[in-house]
């Protein structure tokens, strides 16, 4: 049970502050995230890792001499934003360019490539990297689809280290991946995990029973068995590992391993010291050589009681990077010269601040911008209404944050559209600071999402004319293309793509024929509230529902009903208001 927090919608942010507040002597903080209190030394690629928030030590505490420059925090379980990766990238770039480092989430690969890009575009040499070592996650041939758990710190710190040698970012991200490849995960757990503020765990497990193949944000396992002794939990976890050997290992035996034996949040260290001894035990049976053993919570989430256990097979060019000295506040290795202290009245870094300039809009466009900012009103209060039912159908499969993210991403994007269209802007504009806003807040894979569907939006509406209707639908058409290019998702993915398509389809034939705007949304709104009902009969192929298939059936998408709550919501606004296109 999570029970310390104040309102659960600031944890994220009081818990990175209070953990700033307590490790000066490793970070700042920066709009975003945190930084390396004694910066970047010059010439060094800075490594910018990031997820999110409830996986302490990851992010966070990872940052330091010997590992990470920098980390981008998000909310409870949910990816960062573009916008607070760009801000921590930004404040740790040293000159070398940048390592963006993640796990490999649906909103982290959104978030992160599309930071990478702005940076990119600004002149700062970007690369990404998603680690994706959890074997339970995907089969071996699909390895590019596995998540990310706790062989974020090996792979993680193969690329620091490289850097702090020197190495260009080229070759820095070479070695992440040389890392990922040869890096292993699985892991077992007794009972799920509790968001701050929630009544119940995001999954159960039986009494007398464990969950194998457990992810980090309280997705079920994808398989159970009886409690096992902590030798049996060894055996299954060392079992699980020497069964898929990566390329370029055929045998265990002669070959030296970098080991991390991590709790998820509410195992005991003594428990884990128990399975410890088994696991060494197994491995030495197996001629493998351990190398600095790491065994303590190093990528946790929240009070899940779990283990996983990583094995990374070290050769020549990784063993050094992994016993590379590192100095942060969750892992210490070595000799590190302690980074400068940072009195606690130093200056903050200012927020960057945004060039604030809003470009008005005709008066045309000025009437269209308060029918939209109405619209995201509505939105804001219908996903209130709702948010609960949200993450309740989110957690079935997924990570339970649906309703979190979406409340976080409407009511940001409500007030923003309020302000810009106080101030004179146009409809394009509105939503364009709507879309913003609600990536920025919200994060996660909805939150690129709505920005992408608000921005497409924007662009198709402008400030200068009043839309026509048919424009409208062209719009929303746009925003559909643009969801599937940048999610890669397609109809039968049982994502919101599924009601996406048909409501823009249904719109654009409404309009086409003639139909009023109201009655032509009325018409797709209609198709939309049938098109999520039926997801419930589609097994998910996209994002975290995707290893756990068959415990979604019968339920539908939380993005796909989220969406066709939302459309139905704006139709309210539409019909009140006297389109005449
Ligand atoms: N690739 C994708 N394309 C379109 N929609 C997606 C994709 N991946 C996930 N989704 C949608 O995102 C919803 C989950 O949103 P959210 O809770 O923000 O995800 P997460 O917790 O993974 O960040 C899913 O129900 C699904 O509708
Ligand atoms: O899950 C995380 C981010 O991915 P989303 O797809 O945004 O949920 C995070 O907890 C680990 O990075």
């Amino acid at each position: 049970m999570t029970r310390l927090f104040n309102d659960p919608a600031d944890f994220a942010d009081e818990a990175l502050a209070g953990f700033v507040a307590a490790h000066r002597r490793w970070v700042r903080p920066v709009t975003g995230g945190v930084v390396r209190s004694a910066g970047t030394p010059a010439g060094q690629v800075a490594v910018v890792i990031g997820g999110g928030s409830g996986h302490y030590p990851a992010f966070s505490g990872l940052v330091g001499a010997g590992l990470a420059h920098g980390a981008a925090v998000g909310n409870v379980f949910a990816s960062p934003s573009a916008q607070q990766i760009r801000g921590v990238a930004r404040a740790a770039h040293g000159g070398a360019g940048v390592l963006l480092m993640y796990g490999n989430y649906a909103g982290d690969v959104l978030h992160f490539g599309q930071a990478a890009d702005r940076l990119n575009a600004e002149g700062v040499p970007t690369a990404t990297f998603a680690v994706t070592d959890d074997i339970s996650s995907a089969p071996a041939d699909q390895t590019a689809k596995r998540r990310g758990i706790a062989g974020d710190l090996p792979v993680f710190k193969a690329a620091a280290a490289a850097a702090e040698a020197g190495q260009p970012l080229e070759e820095v991200a070479r070695i992440a991946a040389h890392a990922n490849a040869r890096t292993r995960s699985f892991g077992i757990a007794f009972s799920g995990c509790t968001l701050p503020g929630a009544q119940e765990p995001l999954f159960t497990v039986p009494a007398g029973r464990m969950a194998v193949g457990l992810g980090i944000h309280g997705e079920p396992g994808i398989g159970e068995a009886v409690l096992p002794t902590a030798d049996e939990a060894a055996e299954l976890l060392v079992a699980g590992l020497l069964k898929e050997l990566p390329d370029g290992v055929t045998a265990p035996t002669g070959h030296r391993a970098a080991v991390i034996l991590n709790g998820l949040g509410s195992v005991k260290y003594e428990e884990l010291f128990v399975v410890y001894r088994r696991v060494a035990e197994l491995l030495q049976e197996a001629g493998v050589t351990v190398v600095e053993p790491e065994v303590g919570e190093l990528v946790t989430s929240f009070d899940m009681a779990g283990v996983s256990l990583t094995l990374t097979w070290l050769d020549a060019q990784l063993e050094p990077l992994w016993t590379a000295p590192a100095d942060t506040p969750a892992l210490r290795k070595g000799a590190v010269a302690p980074a400068a202290a940072v009195p606690a009245t130093a200056p903050q870094s200012a927020p960057e601040t945004e060039d604030d300039a809003l470009p008005q809009g005709t008066a045309a466009s000025r009437e269209t911008a308060v029918t939209a900012a109405a619209a995201l009103r509505a939105v804001a209060a219908t996903v209130a209404e709702h948010a609960e039912e949200l993450g309740r159908i989110d957690a079935v499969a997924g990570d339970g944050d649906h309703g979190i993210g979406m409340l976080r991403g409407a009511t940001a994007a409500d007030t923003a559209a309020r302000d810009a269209a106080e101030r004179g802007a146009g409809a394009g504009t509105v939503l364009h600071r709507a879309a913003d806003a609600w990536a920025d807040r919200a994060g996660g894979t909805s939150g690129a999402l709505w920005g992408t569907i608000l921005h497409a939006l924007g662009d198709a509406l402008g400030d200068e004319e009043r839309p026509t209707a048919a424009a409208v639908a062209a719009g929303v058409g746009r925003a559909s293309e643009e969801v599937r290019r940048v999610g890669g998702a397609r109809v039968g993915d049982k994502t919101m793509v599924d009601v996406l398509v048909p409501f823009a389809d249904t719109l654009a034939a409404a309009t086409g024929a003639g139909d009023r705007l109201a009655a032509a949304w009325d018409r797709a709104a209609g198709a939309a509230g049938e098109a999520a009902a039926a997801t419930a009969d589609l097994l998910p192929q996209m994002g975290r529902a995707r290893p756990h298939a068959e415990k979604s059936l019968g339920t539908p998408d939380a993005g796909a009903h989220s969406l066709a709550l939302i459309v139905r919501a704006v139709h309210g606004v539409l019909s009140d208001t006297t389109e005449e296109h």
